[in-house]
């Protein structure tokens, strides 16, 4: 944190656990229904923070307060150093802010979208031109520039997304799902503009139903469900919450399968893919147990994989295993994302 950034906060010492943003007992209810049930998020300054939930779990409505567009029932907010209920100015001129809706107006070109931030943060025009050329540049964007915005891909309209929400200079950035929608390569040039901004001192408070990205990106993670935050931390300590880890045996032989099956009991079975689980933490010591209690059993298989606990277990273990459709994103060390029911219920 630079020391301009310190006297916006109003702050005269620094430590390496300044919050960026905090939140205590944050709650919000939309009639009947409560969204967010008294949480708490603690933001250091600098740090890409995941708010990591199933569809509708509140993740849109926590960026929405925290960025002062809707107001919270109850809680204890700062943003940048500003209390939220009484400084939503002091917070507007320290955030930014790209939604799930894009601010990119399509009629005009790429160019004139960023001219128009610049003079909505009252740049001069010379200045407004420099810093939107910069941005243009640094996101790609220059031969493209003059283009109307609607004739960009999904990727390029995102990148131009950050780069308006650059021009105001802002200290911390919501990015509510950021690649929601892109294809693989656009992602990843979206999660190298991240850690980039990142690197230049900003903080990033990041929604994301991906749990690679979470993974990927985060230094800590909130997991959302049901209006609470059912576990926080890192992407490792996070997996540590989770015993999902196994050994994996595959047959093509039915006969092996079976007879592998009736001979090791604790195990779990998958009758279609014949395929054992030996529940296993993935250590040296465990993995030479199960190979010499293989052999004493006769057991031959085809394939053996080992598989450590990914986000997705976690993921499935704290919100009920509502986002079944995210599964597929695993990074897990096999090539099998299915997590075996009894480690779900184990945690629940
Ligand atoms: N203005 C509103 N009025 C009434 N209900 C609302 C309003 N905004 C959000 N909700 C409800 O609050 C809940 C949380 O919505 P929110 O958009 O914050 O979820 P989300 O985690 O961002 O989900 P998604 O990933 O689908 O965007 C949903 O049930 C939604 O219907």
């Amino acid at each position: 944190m630079n020391a301009g950034w310190r006297k916006l906060c109003g702050m005269t010492t620094t430590t390496s656990h300044e919050l960026a943003i905090s939140a205590a007992g944050l709650r919000k209810a939309y009639g009947e229904k409560t969204v967010l049930d008294g949480i708490d998020l603690a933001v250091p300054a600098g740090t890409i923070f995941s708010l990591l939930g199933p569809n509708g779990a509140g993740k849109t409505t926590a960026v929405k307060i925290l960025s002062t567009l809707v107001r919270a029932d109850a809680g204890e907010l700062r943003v940048g150093g500003h209390d939220l209920a009484t400084q939503a100015q002091a917070v507007r001129s320290l955030i930014g802010v790209t939604g799930q809706f894009s601010a990119v107006d399509g009629l005009i070109t790429g160019e004139e979208n960023m001219l128009l931030m610049a003079d909505l943060h009252h740049l001069s025009r010379a200045e407004g031109r420099r810093t939107a050329a910069e941005l243009l540049e640094r996101f790609d964007l220059t031969e493209a520039a003059q283009k109307p915005a609607s004739t960009y891909s999904g990727g390029m309209k995102r990148r131009l997304d950050i780069a308006m929400t650059l021009v105001g200079g802002p200290r911390i950035i919501f990015l509510d799902e950021p690649t929601t929608g892109l294809d693989p390569r656009s992602r990843h040039t979206m999660w190298g503009i991240i850690r980039e901004l990142v690197s230049g001192g900003v903080t990033v408070f990041l929604t994301t139903q991906y749990l690679e990205e979470a993974d990927e990106l985060a230094d800590r993670i909130a997991v959302l469900s049901e209006g609470r935050i059912a576990a926080e931390g890192s992407a490792a300590e996070l997996k540590r919450l989770v015993p999902g880890g196994h050994v994996r045996l595959r047959f093509t032989d039915p006969a092996a399968y079976q007879s592998a099956a009736v001979a090791l009991r604790e195990v779990t079975r998958d009758d279609e893919a014949l395929a054992l689980q030996i529940p296993s933490d993935g250590s040296q010591r465990e993995l030479r147990s199960i190979l010499d209690w293989l052999d004493s059993a006769g057991v031959e298989a085809d394939e053996l994989t080992v598989h450590t606990p990914d986000l997705d277990d976690v993921f499935f273990a704290l919100t009920g295993g509502t986002a079944a459709s995210t599964a597929t994103s695993s990074t897990g060390t096999d090539a099998t994302p299915t997590v075996p029911t009894q480690s779900k219920e184990t945690v629940r």
